[in-house]
C-alpha cells in the first residue's frame, strides 16, 4: 500500500482503552479506542435494538457522526438467534456496521418484556415475548451471547430495580448484580480488543450507590455503566445519584449512563462527569412525530404547522431539518407516511449528534458552563 501512494491508515489500536483529553469542571472530553474504531466522548450512541437503527441506513447513521451503535442481547437471542448471527459472521457483518457496537446484557429487557420470569442466584428463566419459548439467562450465558454477537463493548448481566422500591429490595438486587459482575468478568476472560463494563446499581440510596461503585472499581473493569436510573424517577434524583456515583468511579475509565436521555438530561449529566449515553428517545420520538431542534421540541402532530413553510432548522447540516417544510412534515405524520418517520428520525439523530459535538468542543475550549447556558436559552426561545 505504501508504494501506491495511498494514505497509510492510522495504526489501529490493538487494545481497548480510554484517554481523558480535557476536563472543564466535572465535564470530561475523552476517547474510547478499540480495534474497530474510536468513540469521541461525550458520546451519544443511537439504539439499534434488533440490529437496526429504525428507519435509518447504517451509512446515514455514520454520516451523522455516530461512532458506535447499540444492539440488544435479549432481542437478538430471541430473533434471529445468537448462534445464527455468529454463523453469519457476527453482528457487525450482519448489520453492515463495521464500527464499534455496544450490546446490553439483556437483564433490563427480561425484567420488562419477557413473561413468566423466575429469578435465582444462578440466573433468570423466562419465556420469549415473541413465541413463548423458554430461555435461561445466566451471567455466563449473557457474556457467551455477546461474544457470539461479537460486540466490542459488553455489559454484565444485572438486575435493574425499578423506582420507587424499598431499600431492602434495592440492596438485594445491587448485591446480586455485584456477584453477577464477578461471574461475567470470569466468563469474559482476557479479550484485549473488547471490554466488559460493570453496571452500578443501588437505586436512589446514596450509601448503596457508593458501595456498588466501589465494589465494581475494586474489580478493575475496563468501563463502568451507571444503571438503575431513567426508570421513572424525577430528573433531580437521577442527577443526585450521578453526584454520588461518579466521584467514586476511576477517572481513567469511561462512564456510561444507560437509557439516558432528553437533551437536557444529556447536558446535565455531562456536567456531572458522564461520558457515554444511549436512549431510544430521538428514534422513538421521531416515529411519533416529535422533532428535537436547537429551538426546543416541535410536535409535528400539532395542526399549527399545517401552513408553515419554514423548515425545522435552516442552520442544520441535516437535509431532513433544512430541506422540508413543517407543513410537509405535518402532512407526512398525519398521513402516517413512512417518510415522516424517516425524516424525523434523521433530524433527531442529527440534532443529538450536533448537541454532543457542541459539548465536546465546549469542554476542549474550557467554556462548558457558558455553552450550557447558550443551549438552554436556545430551547427556551422556542421556534425560529
Ligand atoms: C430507558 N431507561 C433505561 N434503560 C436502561 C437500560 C438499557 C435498556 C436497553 O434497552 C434498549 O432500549 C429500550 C437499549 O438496548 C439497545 C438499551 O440499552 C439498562 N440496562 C441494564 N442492563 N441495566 C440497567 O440498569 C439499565 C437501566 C436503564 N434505564
Amino acid at each position: 500500500r505504501m508504494g501506491l501512494g495511498l494514505p497509510t491508515p492510522d495504526p489501529k489500536p490493538e487494545k481497548f482503552g480510554f484517554k481523558l483529553l480535557a476536563q472543564d469542571g466535572k465535564a470530561r472530553r475523552g476517547e474510547v479506542s478499540m480495534p474497530r474504531g474510536t468513540i469521541r466522548t461525550p458520546a451519544f450512541m443511537p439504539v439499534g435494538t434488533a440490529a437496526t437503527v429504525k428507519f435509518m441506513y447504517p451509512g446515514q447513521v455514520r454520516d451523522l457522526g455516530a461512532d458506535v451503535i447499540l444492539g440488544n442481547t435479549y432481542h437478538l437471542m430471541l430473533r434471529p438467534g445468537a448462534e445464527r448471527i455468529h454463523s453469519l459472521g457476527g453482528l457487525h457483518k450482519f448489520a453492515n456496521w463495521k464500527y464499534p457496537i455496544l450490546t446490553d446484557s439483556g437483564g433490563f429487557q427480561v425484567m420488562s418484556l419477557a413473561k413468566l420470569r423466575k429469578m435465582s442466584e444462578q440466573g433468570v428463566e423466562f419465556k420469549s415475548h415473541i413465541d413463548g419459548v423458554k430461555h435461561f439467562m445466566s451471567p455466563e450465558r449473557s457474556i457467551e451471547i455477546q461474544c457470539q454477537l461479537g460486540s466490542d463493548i459488553q455489559m454484565q448481566l444485572d438486575e435493574c430495580t425499578r423506582l420507587p422500591a424499598s431499600e431492602d429490595e434495592i440492596e438485594r438486587a445491587m448485591q446480586l448484580s455485584l456477584r453477577w459482575a464477578e461471574r461475567c468478568k470470569i466468563e469474559f476472560g482476557d479479550r484485549p480488543g473488547q471490554a466488559m463494563f460493570g453496571i452500578v446499581q443501588g437505586g436512589d440510596i446514596p450509601r448503596l450507590r457508593e458501595e456498588s461503585a466501589q465494589s465494581l472499581k475494586d474489580m478493575d473493569l475496563k468501563g463502568y455503566s451507571i444503571g438503575g436510573l431513567a426508570v421513572g424517577e424525577p430528573q433531580q434524583v437521577m442527577l443526585d445519584m450521578l453526584e454520588v456515583t461518579c466521584p467514586v468511579l476511576p477517572e481513567d475509565k469511561p462512564r456510561y449512563l444507560m437509557g439516558v436521555g432528553t437533551p437536557d438530561d444529556l447536558i446535565e449529566s455531562v456536567s456531572r462527569g458522564v461520558d457515554m449515553f444511549d436512549c431510544v428517545m430521538p428514534t422513538r420520538a421521531g416515529r411519533h412525530g416529535l422533532a428535537f431542534t436547537r429551538y426546543g421540541k416541535v410536535n409535528l402532530k400539532n395542526a399549527r404547522h399545517k401552513d408553515d413553510h419554514r423548515p425545522l432548522d435552516p442552520l442544520s447540516h441535516c437535509p431532513a431539518a433544512r430541506d422540508y417544510s413543517r407543513a410537509y412534515l405535518y402532512h407526512l405524520v398525519k398521513s402516517n407516511e413512512a417518510l415522516g418517520s424517516m425524516l424525523l428520525t434523521w433530524n433527531n439523530l442529527a440534532y443529538y449528534q450536533e448537541l454532543m459535538q457542541g459539548m465536546r468542543d465546549a469542554i476542549e475550549a474550557g467554556r462548558f458552563e457558558d455553552h450550557k447556558v447558550e443551549v438552554k436559552e436556545g430551547w427556551a426561545r422556542g421556534d425560529i
